[in-house]
Order: structure tokens, then sequence, then C-alpha cells
């Protein structure tokens, strides 16, 4: 079991990622973020595809910078299996440990452990034209932990797997390197596989962790926006005040503050878009905070439908994306279309204000 150390910047083109991480031997840690955030040129960093200009990796001690990529004991796991195709399920899983020095004997014993492990000994004869997706990406795994990574890379490794297939793959994933222990980072797009598999979230933005905790913290209690859209929850950036919470251009949504938040302390305010009624005009005199939004999209969300809002003409860049969740019939009474300008509202009571950053 190995601890994995890095701080490393990294220049592409434009585009410039400086991240510090550690994680704990045994320990995985999901790292998310949206299009473009850096996370695979982060991982590509860690696999020794990119050279930092600047920073380390060190694994269980070893510095990784000058090592080359095949004595990293890293293992990669991507999309797509990228399997030997003129080798057989069980030779793909032996290359490594054969490539490390293991005997032949040794090295098929140890393949048919890890096929056996992954409920592939079935499969061992089969070359890759002759497996299906999920087929294929179960030996993949097996031959990934064959080679005893002192890190497991994981690179979005269902995204190219059938919908049907992914929960049981992702739930063997999550089986297989739990019981062999290995320190895992993993890059991907669903929060799901940060929430079966990981127990630590990293937010990339921008090439900057912007946040960072364990799974269900950051999804209960998110600080970045990112990380509150997938979570499900609508949250405005801004300062703490008495009353709640002052966005930069002066907006007071009135919240109530769970943990002690110094007064203009930078702050986020949380809520739930089940809990954002939507008007067409503003009521007067209303202990709730009104938004004016113009309506961007409508989709069906569960039993409900998800209002996803816009900026109005001159209005305040922060209501960008926020969501409410209302039945069919508050719909149809609204006789909304996107384009229409309306107003979200949520009272206080259901407003939590938390400090930004962690
Ligand atoms: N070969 C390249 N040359 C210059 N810039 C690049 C190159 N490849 C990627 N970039 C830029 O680096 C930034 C980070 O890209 P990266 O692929 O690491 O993000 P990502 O978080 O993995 O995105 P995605 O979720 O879309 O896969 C992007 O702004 C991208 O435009």
């Amino acid at each position: 079991m190995s601890r994995l150390e890095v701080g490393v910047a990294v220049t592409r083109g434009s585009f410039a990622l400086d991240v510090s991480l550690t994680v704990g031997s045994g320990e995985v840690v999901a790292v998310l973020g949206s299009n473009g955030a850096g996370k695979s040129t982060f991982l590509g960093a860690l696999a020794g595809l990119y050279r930092p200009d600047r920073g380390s990796i060190v694994l269980d001690g070893r510095v990784l910078d000058d090592v080359p990529v095949h004595r990293r004991r890293v293992g990669l796991l991507s999309q797509s299996a990228l399997l030997f195709p003129h080798l057989t399920a069980r030779d793909n899983v032996a290359f490594g440990p054969r490539s490390t020095g293991s005997g032949r004997r040794a090295a098929r014993e140890t393949a048919d452990r890890w096929l056996a492990e992954v409920d592939a000994t079935a499969l061992a004869d089969r070359r890759p034209s002759e497996l299906s997706g999920g087929q294929a990406q179960r030996i993949a795994i097996a031959r990934a932990l064959a080679c005893e990574p002192e890190l497991l890379l994981l690179d979005e490794p269902f995204a190219a797997l059938d919908v049907d297939v992914t929960p049981a793959i992702r739930s063997l994933l999550r089986r297989v390197v739990r019981a062999a222990g290995v320190t895992t980072l993993m890059v991907t797009h669903d929060v799901l596989d940060a929430v079966v598999l990981a127990d630590r979230l990293v937010v990339l933005d921008a090439g900057r962790v912007v946040e960072s905790g364990p799974t269900a913290d950051v999804l209960r209690r998110p600080r970045s926006a990112f990380a509150a859209r997938i979570a499900g929850l609508d949250l405005v950036p801004g300062r703490s005040c008495p009353e709640g919470l002052r966005t930069a251009e002066g907006t007071v949504i009135g919240g109530v503050h769970p943990e002690p938040v110094a007064d203009g302390e930078s702050a986020v305010a949380l809520f739930s878009p089940t809990s954002v009624a939507v008007y067409r005009e503003p009521s007067k005199g209303s202990p709730r905070t009104m938004v004016p939004v113009r309506l961007a999209a409508m989709e069906p969300h569960g039993e409900l439908v998800r209002l996803r809002a816009g900026v109005p003409d001159g209005g305040p860049g922060w209501v960008d994306g926020l969501a409410a969740d209302v039945t069919p019939a508050a719909v149809a009474d609204l006789g909304a279309d996107p384009g229409d300008e309306l107003w979200f509202s949520v009272k206080a009571a259901e407003v939590e204000v938390y400090p930004a950053g962690r």
C-alpha cells in the first residue's frame, strides 16, 4: 500500500494546471470537474504522458519524475479495454507479471487468480474479438491489478460501456479495488462513480483544485458551483451577512447559518431546487428572496419539471444554471416557455449559508 503525494504544474498551450494533492495509502480519490478543467492532463502527468514544468510525484517515498513509465508501478484502466488483440484473455492478464520478471507458470497462475477475482474464469481462452465490451473491461481490470500496481489510475472507466452493464462492472471494480487495497485515483464525469467508489472527491476547475473532501461531505455541502450542480443543489456565491448572504452585486439572499460564519466572510448559499417557487410577477412584502431569471430550459425531473434559469437582460450572472423543481400542474398554471422572464423565489428558512472553501 502506497501513499501518493503530488504537486505538479503542467502547461498545454494556453492552459495551465497547478495541482497539489495527497492520496492516502489504499484511499480511492475521484477527480471531477467540467469539460476542460484539466482532469485528463492531471492523470496524464501521473501516468508519465506529460512531463510537469515543475513539481514532483512521490509514490510511497519514491520520486517518480524521472522513472520510466513501465517502471513506475502505476496501473492505468482507460475507457476502452485496449487488450492485445492477438492474445487470449489469460495471456493479456499474464502479460504484466511476465514483463516484470515472473516465470511463465507463475504469471499464468497470477492471471488465473485475477480472472477468478473478476468472475471471468470462463473467458480465459477467448481473444478480445470474442468478448463483449463489459467482458473486455473485466479482463482489463484483471490486467491492471495483476501487475500489483502501487497506484491505480482510472480514466472514465465506464464511459464506453453500455448503460445496462455499467452498474455490475462498477460494483465489481469497487470490490476488487477494495480487496486489493490499492491507492487509486479516478477521473470521471459521473458523480455515481464517485459515490460508489471514492472515499474522497477532488473538484478541478480551470486547472486548480477548488474543492476537496470526503465524498458525502462535498455532496451534502458543496462549496463550488460544479459540486453543487452534481449534488443537485442550487448554489449562490457571495459574502455572509446577518440576513444570510450578499452577492457581489448586492442582492441579499435570506438564509440561516448552520455553522458560524463571520460577517463579510466569503460564503455560499445552498438550497434545494424543490424549495424554489416560480412566479410571473414578484410578490410584494414576501419574506422570500425574489430573483429575476430568464427561463433557459425545462426538462422532466422524476415526477417534477426542472426549470433551468438563464440570465435576464441586465441581470446578475450568478442566476445562470439555478434550478427550480416544480409540479407539472404548477408549470401548466404558469404557462411559461423558454425565453420568458420569471421570478425564482426561496424562503430564508430553506437557504443554508456556509463558509466558502475548505
Ligand atoms: N494538445 C493540447 N494542446 C494545447 N492545449 C490542450 C491540449 N490538450 C488539451 N488542451 C487544453 O487543456 C485544457 C485541459 O484539458 P483536459 O483534457 O485535461 O480537461 P478535462 O478536464 O480532462 O476535460 P474533459 O472532461 O473534456 O475530458 C483544455 O482547455 C484543453 O483545451
